[in-house]
């Protein structure tokens, strides 16, 4: 069987991705995730400029995942563009992610879309909807009229190809609402899903937090995020126009949990704290789990199986 995924119009190798934020701050981690066993790779999400990012501790490791409130330390949004620029020169043959976020809010997003649309790239752009926006108000995503309105505005000029990336939601109402906002446009994917968010993980020694941001609050990656990622890939999959692909993001440890995600209907996949916790082998380690699930079942391609998740009605 072969591993081959189909996204955006390219065939990969395989469908696993990094995750935005992990191994991917810089143009040394980049070329590493590139020459890995990883079918594609994104970047960390840019700002306009450079950010150091929060104090740390600021990302920890635990038992069934991990916590982070990185405050988007990046290497801003010219340094990534220059990378891209000409990692799609060098090498044409193996497209790639550009993540895009805003720490202004509104206006930042606005910018910094329309730099990459003045700009020599050409490949995919990832916005990270996840991002402050004005205070006293949600992150992005959660606002839906505000992120109607974002995209309602890049769209008026922005032509290259993008999509989008999510936080978990809860609620059916939600993803309906979400979906029928993202509906509206040209989107190329949406990525399900981002940390959850303000999780609070405690030492149990010290009795503590174990992250310095935010009193201890922070993203929650890992184990603990399966079902809800499941849940919005499987959501936003039987919401969406088909012609908007589904990443799927969150609780990829092993070949299983990769095959689960592909059942629900993504095409890509990407891997954060289990590539932070176990390097850039765990790519390997995937992609021949993945391939014994495919010869135990007897499919020749993720095509036979992918969005076919079975229910008791
Ligand atoms: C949470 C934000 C800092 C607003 C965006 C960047 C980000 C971060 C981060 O840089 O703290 N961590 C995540 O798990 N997901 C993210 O999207």
């Amino acid at each position: 069987p072969t591993l081959q995924a189909t996204f955006y119009g390219h065939t990969y190798d395989n469908p696993f991705m990094n995750a935005s934020g992990v191994h991917c701050m810089t143009m040394t981690e980049l070329d590493a995730l590139a020459d890995s066993a990883a079918g594609s790779f994104v970047t960390k999400s840019a700002t306009a400029e450079a950010r150091e990012g929060n104090p740390e501790p600021r990302y920890v490791n635990v038992d069934l995942g991990s916590i982070n409130s990185m405050g988007l330390p990046n290497l801003g949004l010219d340094y990534y563009l220059d990378y891209a620029i000409k990692r799609q020169a060098s090498h044409p043959d193996q497209p790639f992610v550009m993540s895009v976020a805003s720490y202004q809010g509104f206006d930042e997003y606005v910018a910094n879309m329309r730099k990459i649309q003045e700009s020599d790239y050409t490949g995919l752009v990832e916005l990270n909807l996840s991002c402050p926006n004005v205070p006293g108000k949600p992150q992005m995503a959660y606002d839906f009229e505000d992120t109607d309105r974002l995209l309602t505005e890049i769209f008026a000029f922005y032509t290259k190809p993008f999509g989008v990336k999510l936080p978990p939601y809860f609620d059916i109402m939600h993803f309906d609402k979400i979906a029928a906002v993202l509906n509206q446009f040209d989107l190329k994917f949406v990525n399900c899903i981002n940390s959850i968010g303000n999780g609070l993980y405690i030492d149990e020694v010290t009795d503590t937090v174990v992250i310095k941001p935010k009193g201890g609050f922070g993203g929650i990656g890992g184990e603990y995020v399966k079902p809800t990622a499941l849940a919005n890939v499987r959501a936003l999959k039987q919401r969406l126009n088909p012609s908007i692909e589904i990443i799927g993001t969150g609780g990829i440890l092993t070949g299983r949990d990769a095959y689960e995600h592909l059942l629900c209907g993504a095409s890509m996949l990407q891997v954060g704290t289990q590539l932070e916790k176990e390097g850039l082998g765990v790519f390997e380690r995937l992609t021949k789990e993945l391939l014994a699930i495919l010869e135990a079942k007897g499919y020749a391609s993720i095509a036979e199986f992918k969005g076919m998740l079975g229910t008791l009605d």
